[in-house]
This record gives structure tokens, C-alpha cells and sequence, in this order.
């Protein structure tokens, strides 16, 4: 019986994706397909990286197929593009880097930066371009938690290469100036360094670059979320930190500034016993959930307060490389697949389409 390409668009539909829940047929993410006698061929492009899901996917793919009477050999090319979705209006990209991602909390000490390390090797673990940019001037610890204790390198004297550990192009403000000195930068200061700081790095064909941003929301945090082309933030909160209601003063400055929230991350949601493993939420469950469902937007996971997460930061090699395998890596990887697929489903950029009109006086 010859194989028609009905009957196996048809039975292809019935795959789904995992994180959208919906079919590579109908969202058009299946293409080419080929059919040569009982020859089977086709492509699977995915918007986000998924390195970890390939095997399965391509399993359920091929199955699927082959559940087509007739249908002998499969081939199947499952690949990832990430495109440039748009930023906050009027707002330039940057030309090496796609999507900016910022992490920010309403406070200090919530674990932002855990959060922004891990996310950004997980994106990298599951396929993608990744860089981290500390601008969290009031205490820069990206060096210390990705292992970099090197002073980046400018070849014109002008701009700076990233410095790299597991993958990941990194830039700090900590490698370059003294703590104690961009402490006590104010306002503009501020925020003209960690603009030049983004802007003068050599970043190397990002698909993702991950901001960690100062802590709270005053106007250096405000100014950077105006300036710096943001696909989306991502707001760490701790169960204390909702309470205090710091985590919302930071998800309505960047609804202000037309910055979309991809998500919430609850860290330190619950307490894991170092010796039984026994899980207590000491501050009450659901809190981060609720929040999230309050403001309509989406609970990216949560994280315990674990010592493992803590002694592999601050050894500087964060639970998603120190432990790639176990539940806390799980779930910062489920985070990062979850932050990537809602950028994949934001607008893209149009901006790179239109020419450049500047008028000239003597024409
Ligand atoms: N889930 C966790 N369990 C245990 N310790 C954690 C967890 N997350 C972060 N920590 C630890 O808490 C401390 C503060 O974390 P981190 O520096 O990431 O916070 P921050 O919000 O970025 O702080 P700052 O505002 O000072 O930059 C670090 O020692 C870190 O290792």
C-alpha cells in the first residue's frame, strides 16, 4: 500500500511536545516531509533548546511513523533554532546577542545568583549559547560561583573578550573593579558602567544572555530595565520575601517598563534535612504559586533550601554542573526549558527587518 502523506501527517499529529502539549504538526514545527516508497523523511525545528528531550522525542517521532502501514525506514531531524524575540519599544538588540534574559529580586540574598548561574548552565547543558552578566554591583558573585578569577582581556583597548568556564561566556563587573569601590557608585554612575559593561563585551553569537541584576528596585534597577533590550525577567523570591511583598515591587517595574515577567522561582521554598532528607516548608507551602497565579503569570519551580545547593555555588560549581543528574539540577533545568519555551512563544523581532532611515542634508 502506498504511503500518502495524509495518513502519516496524521498519525505524527498524535505526538506531542512535552513542554507545549500541543503537536509539531499543527504548530508547523514538522517540515519537508519526504516520502520514497516506504521511505520515510522529515525535519523537527524547535524554538528552544532541548538537548536533554531529543532521544525520546525522536523515539516517539519514529514510532508514531512507523505505525503508518506500508512506512519501512524513518529518518528524522530534529533541530533547534532560536530566533530574536522583541524587546521593550524603541529599544535597539544587540547585534551578537538574541534574547536577553534578566534575573532580578525584589531584596537581597534570595538567591538570585545561584538562580542566574544554574539557569544559564542549564540552557547551555541543553544545547544553547549562553553568557551571564553580573551587574549586581552591590555584591558581584558570578566569579566566584562560575570559577573565574581571571581579569578579561581587550585587544583594542575599547572592548573586552568574555571570559568562559563550563560553557558559558561570562562578564562582572567583579572582574574588573574592586567591590568595595562599585558599592558606593550612585544612579548614573551605575548604570553607565554595567551599560558599557554589556555593550563593550565581545559577546560571542548568544542566544541567550542572562543579567543578574542588582537586588531591588530602585533606579538603577529601573534605568537598566529601560535601557538594556530585555526579552523577559525572571523574579527570584524566597516564601519570607513574598510575605514582605518586595517580590512585587519587582514584577511591577518591569511591567511598567513593558518588560513581560516569564516567570517566578521560589528558592529556599523548603527545608531538606542534611542527614534524613526529610522536606519541611518552614514558611508555609505554596506561597510562590499563589503569588504567581495572583499576578497571572507562570510558577517556574521551586527550589529548597538545601546545603548542597549553597557549599556547590560557593565552590564555584553550581548544582547543575557539580551534580547534573540529581533533583535539584532537575529542577533548575526544567526552569530553564520552561524560561526558553516562553521566550520561543513571544513575538520576534521585527526590528532587523526594517531599514535604517537617517536623513542627510546635503542629498
Ligand atoms: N536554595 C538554596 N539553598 C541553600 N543556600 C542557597 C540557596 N540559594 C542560594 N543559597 C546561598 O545563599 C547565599 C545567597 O545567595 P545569592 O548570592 O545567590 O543571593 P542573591 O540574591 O544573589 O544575593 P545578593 O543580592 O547579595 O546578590 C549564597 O551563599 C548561596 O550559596
Amino acid at each position: 500500500m502506498a504511503v500518502t502523506e495524509q495518513s502519516l501527517l496524521a498519525a505524527l499529529s498524535r505526538v506531542q511536545d512535552p513542554h507545549t502539549g500541543k503537536d509539531f504538526v499543527s504548530t508547523r514545527a514538522l517540515r519537508d516531509l519526504r516520502i520514497d516508497g516506504s521511505d520515510v523523511a522529515f525535519d523537527v525545528e524547535l524554538g528552544y533548546p532541548a538537548k536533554s528531550l531529543l532521544p525520546e522525542l525522536r523515539r516517539s517521532l519514529v514510532a508514531a511513523a512507523k505505525g503508518v502501514a506500508g512506512v519501512g525506514n524513518v529518518s528524522v531531524d530534529i533541530r533547534t533554532r532560536i530566533i530574536a524575540h522583541a524587546v521593550q519599544r524603541g529599544v535597539p538588540l544587540l547585534p551578537q546577542v538574541k534574547n536577553i534574559v534578566a534575573v532580578a529580586s525584589g531584596k537581597g540574598g534570595v538567591g538570585k545568583s545561584t538562580t542566574a548561574a544554574n539557569l544559564a548552565l542549564a540552557l547551555a547543558a541543553e544545547g544553547a549559547s549562553v553568557g551571564v552578566l553580573d551587574a549586581d554591583i552591590y555584591g558581584p558573585s558570578q566569579p566566584m560561583m562560575l570559577g573565574i578569577n581571571r581579569r578579561p582581556e581587550s585587544a583594542d583597548g575599547k572592548t573586552m573578550e568574555p571570559l568562559e568556564n563550563y560553557g558559558v561566556q561570562v562578564m562582572s563587573i567583579g572582574f574588573l573593579v574592586d567591590q568595595d569601590e562599585a558599592m558606593i557608585w550612585r544612579g548614573p554612575m551605575a548604570t553607565q558602567a554595567l551599560e558599557q559593561l554589556l555593550r563593550q563585551t565581545r559577546w560571542r553569537d548568544l542566544d541567550y544572555l542572562i543579567v543578574d541584576m542588582p537586588p531591588g528596585t530602585g533606579d538603577i534597577q529601573l534605568t537598566l530595565s529601560q535601557r538594556v533590550p530585555m526579552t523577559g525577567a525572571v523574579i527570584v523570591t524566597t516564601p519570607q520575601d513574598i510575605a514582605l511583598l518586595d517580590a512585587k515591587k519587582g514584577i511591577r517595574m518591569f511591567q511598567k517598563v513593558g518588560v513581560p515577567i516569564l516567570g517566578i522561582v521560589e528558592n529556599m521554598a523548603a527545608h531538606v534535612c542534611g542527614r534524613c532528607g526529610h522536606v519541611e516548608p518552614i514558611f508555609g507551602a505554596d506561597g510562590g504559586k499563589k503569588m504567581a497565579a495572583d499576578y497571572g503569570m507562570d510558577y517556574l519551580g521551586a527550589l529548597p533550601l538545601s546545603m548542597d545547593i549553597r557549599l556547590q555555588a560557593d565552590s564555584g560549581r553550581p548544582t547543575v554542573v557539580a551534580d547534573p543528574d540529581g533533583e535539584a539540577a532537575q529542577i533548575y533545568k526544567k526552569v530553564a526549558r520552561s524560561v526558553a519555551l516562553k521566550i520561543a512563544e513571544q513575538a520576534k523581532d521585527f526590528s532587523s527587518r526594517f531599514p535604517t532611515i537617517s536623513v542627510s542634508k546635503d542629498s
